[in-house]
């Protein structure tokens, strides 16, 4: 899967002009997307008051409001290999500003020899924890739940992987598109600071016309690729699991006003070498005039099947044990408003590019009979698709 040449040199001049961007593939999808911004990165609100000019949001595990996100403003929008120009509240076919112009310019240059692009190293580089250190906080873990402090609580660590010395972010974007046909794949570059590389199974919330959707994920099982989803069989602990993170989905749904709604499955679905137990949520948010997204992005993020459940004291937990900053990691990230559609990812599956090291970010549920040798494992299996590409 190849990103068009002129989107890759208007991507690269937008990098050697410090201007942060995004770029995704979505599930299922053939086309890579993106949105550049001429200036800093900005703060929105996802759902309310200011939302009328799109942007792509990445939004932090501990932002302090989950509606308020950091977003990277759409001054370019890229469909294909077409690009589009902000005036006002409108896109034009040709740039309207310098800043528009010179990576216009460079689009329609990309014959000439074009730079790797690379990911700064200004960011601070996250605390790794290895192996001893991982079992230490599932055994703490498991022993909190046996106090009844929480019912489950999903841990997680970060691992440095060195790049290769020609290593290019456009080219690892392409080959991740390659591996992971149904996530949502994207490449986050923010100038200075450094990139995110993800490749996420996980839904948070999409809108478009009039339907708000989401899905409960919970459970993995590393299976051959050669298993058919529908062989894999769940034991009673984790289908139980899944479903409490369906109750709570239901829940929040209540608590935005949406009481009719849509729900299949759950079923087992496939994500590269994992496979994951799924439910789909979905409702018509016409027929509910109060309904309030801001309420229910609120109520999702973070969802149970990155902090755990209950949230409030497994959070607690995470913050005195877990021993690492997780960033953006098990944040949520996507593009806000765009042709009218909303759709955010849960930032799983997910490395952090700072200079010419990839910080691999994964994580597992932990319940009260978890074993810290699996979990341990789990996530092992967890770095395998995204690793493979570095
Ligand atoms: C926290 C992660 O996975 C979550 C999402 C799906 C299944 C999970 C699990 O089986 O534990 C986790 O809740 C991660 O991949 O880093």
């Amino acid at each position: 899967m190849r990103l068009p040449g002129n989107i890759g040199a208007a991507l690269r001049a937008a990098a050697a002009y410090s201007m942060p961007f995004a770029v995704w593939r979505r599930p299922g999808g053939t086309d890579f997307e993106a949105v550049i911004s001429c200036g800093a990165t900005a703060r929105r609100a996802v759902f309310g008051a200011g939302t009328a000019q799109p942007f792509f949001a990445l939004n932090r595990f501990d932002s302090p409001d989950a509606n308020i996100s950091d977003a990277i403003v759409a001054d370019i929008v890229v469909q294909g290999s077409a690009l589009r120009y902000r005036s006002g509240e409108t896109y034009a076919s040709e740039p309207l500003d310098d800043a528009q112009d010179r990576i216009a310019r460079a689009a329609a240059e990309s014959a000439a020899a074009q730079p790797l692009l690379r990911a700064g190293a200004g960011a601070e580089r996250p605390q790794q924890t290895g192996e001893a250190a991982y079992r230490d906080l599932v055994a703490r873990a498991t022993a909190a739940i046996g106090d009844g402090a929480f019912r489950k609580v999903v841990t997680s660590r970060a691992e440095a992987r060195p790049l290769a010395a020609d290593h290019d972010l456009l080219a690892l974007l392409e080959a991740l598109a390659a591996k992971l046909p149904e996530a949502f794949v994207a490449l986050v570059h923010l100038p200075g600071e450094g990139a995110w590389l993800v490749g996420t199974p996980e839904s948070l919330l999409s809108v478009r016309n009039n339907r708000v959707s989401t899905v409960a994920l919970a459970g993995t099982q590393w299976a051959k690729e050669d298993t058919a989803a529908g062989d894999v069989c769940w034991p009673d602990k984790i289908i139980e699991e899944q479903a409490l993170v369906g109750s709570y989905i239901r829940r929040a749904f209540e608590a935005g006003g949406i009481h009719e709604f849509d729900e299949r499955g759950p079923r087992t679905v496939r994500a590269a070498n994992l496979v994951h137990l799924r439910s789909e949520f979905e409702a018509d948010i016409a027929r509910n005039p109060r309904a309030a997204l801001d309420t229910l992005l609120r109520k999702l993020h973070p969802t149970s099947a990155v902090l755990g459940m209950p949230k409030e004291p497994a959070h607690s937990f995470l913050l005195e044990n877990e021993g690492y900053e997780r960033g953006y990691y098990t944040g949520f990230l996507g593009p806000v408003g765009l042709d009218g559609a909303t759709d955010l990812y849960v930032n799983l599956r997910t490395a952090q590019i700072i200079g010419d090291t990839a910080y691999l970010y994964v994580g597992g549920g932990i319940v009260g009979d978890s074993r810290p040798e699996v979990e341990w494992e789990e996530t092992v299996q967890k770095t395998k698709t995204v690793g493979s590409i570095f």
